[in-house]
């Protein structure tokens, strides 16, 4: 995907909203996924301020890699007020944004529910000053989650690259929150809708502050399921036949075919990419996934 866009389109979530303006604003939407995998979602009607979905704490009898979620760990009452009110809002917004997503792809609305997790993760980011060009994050595309919905200050410094090899700025729009398709959503849709590369450049001389909220998939989602509903999904999108055929084999790097689950999945990858706190609190764990990872 990610075509040679020059700037990144626009949603009004109100036009969506509204009867009357829906079909014209789906049209924005679908560019938007299909072409560019990224856009800004205004009149979202949320409150900006800061921070995770909330979650109850694992137990013994359930799946071991349930217990990559549970309660978030809050420095004070008032911040974890804060909290909640973003994240339930947030979630609200990207319940609905996923909706709206399968109507502008002529799918039957709630196509995407039953893909949706239980806990969708937020992050405050801080990019203090640096010297000119430093990184602020490198170019990655998101691999959690099926959208990623980022609320940032007016400083700047996020980069999306196009087919062209451009960076091209997703400077900020007040009141706007910059959405992008995540790995989960690249995934259901075999890659018709992939994920855009970004990056952010640090600032030079004031400190940025982001917060990205990643929309969760379903733990217990497994490898077959998701080629299952993969191809009936990729089979009534409106795209090329070809397009359709590369999108049939999901390379599926979401759940590996060594993983239960997407929940597993994304627990082995936590705990190799965070060594210390693997062996810390998942020694059994660690041990298991080391091992497997030299083999
Ligand atoms: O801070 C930003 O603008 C983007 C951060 C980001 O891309 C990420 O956390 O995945
Ligand atoms: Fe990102």
């Amino acid at each position: 995907m990610s075509t040679a866009f020059s700037s990144i389109p626009i949603v009004d979530l109100s036009r969506l909203q509204d009867p009357k303006t829906k079909s014209d604003e789906l049209a924005v939407l679908r560019n938007a996924v299909f072409n560019i995998g990224f856009l800004y979602l205004t009149k979202t009607g949320l409150e900006q301020f800061d921070f995770g979905t909330e979650c109850k704490d694992w137990s013994e009898d359930e799946p071991f890699w349930q217990r990559i979620e549970g309660p978030s760990q809050y420095p004070n009452d008032s911040i974890k007020d804060l909290v909640q009110r973003y994240t339930s809002g947030m979630s609200e917004i990207g319940r609905q944004f996923v909706r709206f997503v399968a109507e502008c792809l002529s799918l039957p609305a709630d196509t995407f529910d039953t893909f949706l997790g239980e806990m969708s993760r937020m992050k405050l980011v801080k990019y203090p000053p640096a010297a000119p060009g430093s990184q602020g994050v490198g170019a990655h595309k998101d691999g959690i989650g099926l959208f990623t919905f980022l609320a940032q200050d007016s400083v700047g410094g996020l980069q999306v690259l196009n087919k062209a090899g451009d960076w091209i700025e997703a400077t900020p729009i007040e009141g706007s929150i910059v959405v992008n398709v995540a790995q989960g959503f690249e995934a259901i849709t075999g890659g018709v809708c992939s994920g855009t590369t970004h990056r952010v450049v640090a600032p030079t001389s004031t400190t940025r502050y982001s917060i990205p909220f990643f929309q969760a998939v379903r733990l217990n989602l497994e490898l077959e399921e998701l080629k299952r509903s993969t191809v009936a999904i990729v089979a009534k999108i409106p795209v090329s036949d070809d397009k359709k055929k590369r999108a049939v084999d999901v390379p599926s790097e979401l759940i590996s075919p060594l993983y239960a689950c997407f929940g597993e999945a994304q627990l082995r990858n936590r705990i190799i990419s965070h060594p210390e706190v693997g062996q810390k609190w998942y020694p059994d764990l660690y041990e298991k996934y080391s091992k497997m990872a030299m083999a």
